[in-house]
């Protein structure tokens, strides 16, 4: 077990800077500092459970053998601002490489698409990321602050990665989520899952293909909460979710907790990978995504908090950028669902339409994609 307590800046070296931020609708949970650093999710629900903590925060990774970024901090403070100040200034950014190229996503989700009708496999969702050169060293609060007071929804989160160790050490994943993976309050839980993407409404609830994708997630969530839950409400149909620019469609599911040991982590790592970064069925699903695009690292994981009560909520990470320790570098990922019915060009122009919600507050030198 990994919980020793260090303290490590973050990338501008300014201590009283938040380590972690997630906003939402106008609130805005930071914490600063790290008491213990947890790198497995064992260390860090036990923590929970012996209530030897007052609340844990993090990232965790898209692969749960992967180490995860979770930290017991110094300091939270929950306020409720309406809307986030200006970001400020954020400095220009040059493509310096797309992994991969956008042809080789073509090629990439036509192999998915053989493998479905193979029979292997129902869903996939493949992912590409493109990184960047910065003028200056990026903010990564001034990114996150931003990123909330473009949203209609004020959706921002921020997440130090250094707990993870090694590459990560100084590393920030910033990004505005709209996906609820999971929330607790009290015995309440609550499940917004996103799948399905337009960039106009008109259409998208009729469109077969979309509500195939969703669907997938739904019957997932469900099927992970019905043991858990007294009762369960799954809506027969998902309906409009807007993600800046972006149509989705969206399913609030809620369920009465049987048990109110089962804290929010518990549920976001039983839930996680939904298939609304993963696939179905889901091992399979995790193998294709492993052979066809690599290791994901904090991408489609998820980013949240749960305290000792056991109440938390976490985020999907997804439109969402790593900065390197220096701020001079990102790296920004998006991904989508691959069906039977999708169609390789249109899934590409999907992944360049959510990269703009993290991208949006930067000036890009050439990148079309
Ligand atoms: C995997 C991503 O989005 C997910 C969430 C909403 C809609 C999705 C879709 O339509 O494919 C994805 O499942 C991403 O933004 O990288």
């Amino acid at each position: 077990m990994f919980s020793d307590g260090f303290t490590n800046r973050a990338a501008s070296g300014d201590v009283s800077a938040p380590r972690f931020l997630l906003a939402s609708g106008g609130d805005v949970l930071e914490a600063r500092g790290a008491l213990v650093s947890y790198r497995d999710t064992a260390a860090a629900l036990a923590a929970l459970h012996r209530s030897e903590q007052r609340i844990i925060v993090g990232a965790i990774p898209f692969d749960l053998d992967d180490r995860v970024a979770l930290v017991a901090p110094e300091e939270t403070a929950h306020r409720r601002v309406g809307r986030l100040d200006a970001g400020g200034a954020l400095p220009p950014l040059v493509v310096t490489a797309q992994r991969p190229a956008p042809d080789e996503h073509l090629t990439r989700v036509a192999e998915v698409i053989r493998r479905i009708e193979r029979g292997r496999l129902d869903k996939a969702v493949l992912a590409r990321a493109v990184e960047f050169a910065a003028a200056a060293p990026v903010d990564p609060v001034r990114l996150a602050r931003e990123l909330a007071r473009r949203d209609p929804a004020g959706n921002a989160f921020l997440a130090d990665l250094s707990a993870a160790g090694g590459e990560y050490v100084g590393r920030f994943l910033v990004g505005s989520s709209p996906e609820v993976l999971v929330e607790r309050r009290g015995a309440v839980v609550t499940c917004h899952p996103l799948a399905g993407t337009a960039t106009r409404p008109d259409g998208l609830l009729d469109s077969d293909k979309d509500r195939a994708e969703h669907a997938y997630v739904v019957d997932a969530i469900a099927e992970v909460l019905a043991p858990l839950c007294d009762t369960l409400d799954v809506p027969p149909r998902p309906s409009l979710t807007r993600a800046g620019d972006l149509w989705h469609l969206g399913t609030v599911i809620t369920g009465r907790l049987r048990d109110p040991g089962t804290t929010a982590l518990d549920l976001a790592l039983a839930l996680h990978p939904t298939p609304a970064v993963c696939g179905i069925p889901r091992v399979a699903a995790a193998r294709a995504i492993a052979e066809v695009e690599g290791p994901r690292g904090f991408y489609a994981g998820a980013v949240g908090w749960t305290d000792a009560t056991g109440d938390g909520q976490w985020r999907v990470s997804i439109r969402c950028a790593e900065i390197a320790p220096d701020g001079r570098s990102l790296r920004a990922w998006a991904g989508g669902g691959i069906v039977a019915a999708s169609d390789p060009a249109t899934e590409l122009a999907e992944t360049a339409n959510k990269l703009r919600t993290v991208l949006g507050p930067f000036d890009i030198e050439q990148w079309v994609a």
